[in-house]
Order: structure tokens, then C-alpha cells, then sequence
């Protein structure tokens, strides 16, 4: 019996196979090992306090990510690949991102960790806009317009599991280290954790009746773009963890008309330093902490979770899609 990183006991449906390190060459695949990557939401367009290196655009399976990869390094010299999930000047809605080009491209270039940052709404009189939110839990509202598999179209059946939508492990430290930041820059934001997301296809935000009714469901939050991004990180067995932020109350509350995209953008700035702020010393500390500690799997908590879930053995199957996302179990025609 085997247990994944989630401590779910499970016979594995394939036999034993041997990792597969290959990877297919690509003459815009950067070289550098980055292990820890960044994808920025509404407001956050860069993480400028870093020391920006250089830019990278590889081509996936899935075309090029949603903007190029900007590459920096932390004060200590570890690296940090960061992408903007709706483009730099904001040109992509939430339906059309390009989610598997973001995922497959951070993991092109050796990530197994990443932080994305979100502006949600509120669904609760408690968290308040420029509160930050560490959320446990989604419900997926989006309307199936999305691409939300690496393996559609392959011929390779995989059912991930997905009962806890971000990583565990990672999500139980990152509330030290966020904490931490946040006391330490000083705004005296909060941070809240244990939230449940609800997801919507927008663009268009909420009726009061769908933002009545998420509350009865349970949700504390609303969003337009944590799904599919969690699905396809598990996918390709990279540790991630959503750091949310609040930019509104959405249109639950009795007496204010609903929100609006300017009332969203007053607030986006304000969040968007913070999170660089935040973003700067989680990933120095995460790096340190797996550093320190050759036992660590912050970093890696998600590696090999999709032998669970493949219903054939992989080592039958050449398909460079998805040789290029999961190397560890595929290669190339
Ligand atoms: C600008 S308000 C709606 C917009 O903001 C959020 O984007 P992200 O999650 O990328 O920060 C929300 O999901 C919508 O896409
Ligand atoms: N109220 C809201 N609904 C959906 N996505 C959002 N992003 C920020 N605020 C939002």
C-alpha cells in the first residue's frame, strides 16, 4: 500500500515503473533550474522589487504562456519565474487564459512550487477588501469553457485527486511565513485561512440571488480564475497554494449596490505592493526552510501523486504533450 502527499492509502493501479527524466528540447526552454514560480493576478503585473534578469517564452504543447516569464533573482541569488496570468497590460479574460500554456511553461523550467496571487470578493462581513486570504477549499462555478486537463485529447485516462485543491503540507507553513510578512511591512493587514473559494466564469461579477446563494453554500470568497490553475498544477505534480486578496464585499450585501470593476481597481495597487512584499520573503524563507532540511517536502509535496491516477501504465504511452508537462512518467513519440 502506498499513501500520497495527501495521506490518502492507495494500491497503485499501474505497476512499479522507473522515472523517466527525458524532456523535450526546446530552442526557447531556459536552462536554469527555477524552483519556486509566481503567478500574478489582477493588479500584480511584476514583482519589480526583485532583480529582474531576463525574460523567457517557451512554446508548450498548449502555445505560450499568458506573458513572457519574467526571471529574478532574490537577495539570497535563488530564482523566481514570474507570469502574469491575465498579460502585462491586462488583455486576457478570465476565460481565455491560457492556464496549461502558464503551468506547463513553469514546470518547462523546473519549477515544483508555485504562489499564485488572486483579487477575490468577499462573501463575508469579516474579511474585508485588503485582507489577505489563505483559502482551503473551491467550488467550481466555471461553465466548462475551459481547458482543464493536460490529458484531453492524449488517449491517457487520469483522474488526479483533488479533495484538497492546494497543498497541504504547503499551505499549513505558508501561514507562519505570511503572517510574518505582513507584521513585517507593517499596513497591518490580515491574514485570514481556512477559506472555501467559489470560482465563476465571469466576466460579468455575480447576481445578489448566485452571491446570496454561494454564502448558503459556504463560500467565503469569490474569483473568476482559481480553476482550472489548481487542477492542472496537481496535474503536472507541482506543490501550489493560492494567496488571495480581497478587493470587495461582491453584491451580497443589502445596502450597496454590488461591485464594480473601479471599485476593484481602487484597491489593486495597495494589495499588489503588499503581495510583491509578501511574495519576496515567503519564497526566500521556503527556499531556506527546504534548504535547511534535506527531509523537507515543501517543495515537492505534490511529486509523484499522478501514479495514483493514471489508468494505464505510462511507460506504454509516446505523446509529447505529455512528455513535456510530465517527464517523470512520459516521453516523446
Ligand atoms: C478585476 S476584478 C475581476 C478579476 O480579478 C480577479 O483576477 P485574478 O484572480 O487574476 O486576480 C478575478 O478572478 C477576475 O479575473
Ligand atoms: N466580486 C468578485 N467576483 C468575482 N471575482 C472577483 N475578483 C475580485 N472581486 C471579485
Amino acid at each position: 500500500m502506498l499513501s500520497d502527499a495527501h495521506g490518502n492509502r492507495r494500491r497503485s493501479l499501474i505497476p512499479h515503473f522507473l522515472p523517466n527524466s527525458h524532456h523535450p528540447p526546446t530552442s526557447q526552454m531556459a536552462t536554469d533550474k527555477v524552483l519556486v514560480g509566481v503567478i500574478g493576478g489582477s493588479g500584480l503585473y511584476n514583482l519589480d522589487n526583485l532583480t529582474f534578469i531576463k525574460h523567457v517564452n517557451p512554446e508548450t504543447p498548449w502555445g505560450f504562456p499568458s506573458s513572457p516569464i519574467a526571471i529574478s533573482s532574490l537577495p539570497s541569488g535563488a530564482l523566481v519565474a514570474f507570469v502574469a496570468r491575465h498579460g502585462v497590460g491586462h488583455t486576457i479574460s478570465p476565460s481565455t487564459i491560457p492556464a496549461r500554456a502558464n503551468i506547463a511553461a513553469l514546470k518547462s523550467l523546473g519549477v515544483s512550487t508555485i504562489l499564485a496571487f488572486s483579487a477575490v470578493g468577499s462573501l463575508r462581513e469579516e474579511i474585508a477588501p485588503g485582507d489577505f486570504i489563505l483559502p482551503s477549499q473551491l467550488i467550481d462555478r466555471t461553465k466548462g469553457v475551459r481547458p482543464t486537463s493536460f490529458f484531453d485529447d492524449t488517449g491517457v485516462v487520469a483522474h488526479a485527486g483533488f479533495g484538497d485543491p492546494y497543498s497541504n503540507g504547503l499551505g499549513r507553513w505558508l501561514e507562519g511565513a505570511v503572517k510574518e510578512a505582513l507584521e513585517n511591512e507593517g499596513r497591518g493587514t490580515k491574514l485570514w485561512t481556512e477559506k472555501t473559494l467559489v470560482v465563476m466564469e465571469g466576466p460579468q461579477f455575480s447576481t445578489r440571488a448566485e452571491s446570496l446563494m454561494y454564502r448558503m453554500w459556504g463560500g467565503d470568497l469569490i474569483g473568476m480564475t482559481a480553476l482550472p490553475e489548481a487542477k492542472l498544477a496537481r496535474e503536472a505534480e507541482i506543490s501550489f497554494a493560492l494567496i488571495a486578496t480581497a478587493t470587495d464585499y461582491d453584491a451580497w450585501r443589502p445596502h450597496e449596490a454590488g461591485v464594480t470593476a473601479a471599485e476593484v481597481g481602487a484597491i489593486l495597487k495597495q494589495n499588489a505592493d503588499t503581495s510583491r512584499h509578501v511574495a519576496a520573503h515567503v519564497i526566500e524563507r521556503l527556499l531556506g526552510a527546504a534548504q535547511a532540511d534535506s527531509t523537507s517536502t515543501l517543495l515537492t509535496e505534490e511529486k509523484g501523486c499522478m501514479q495514483f491516477a493514471l489508468m494505464a501504465p505510462p511507460l506504454s504511452v509516446k505523446n509529447a504533450a505529455l512528455a513535456y508537462v510530465l517527464p517523470e512518467y512520459f516521453s516523446a513519440p
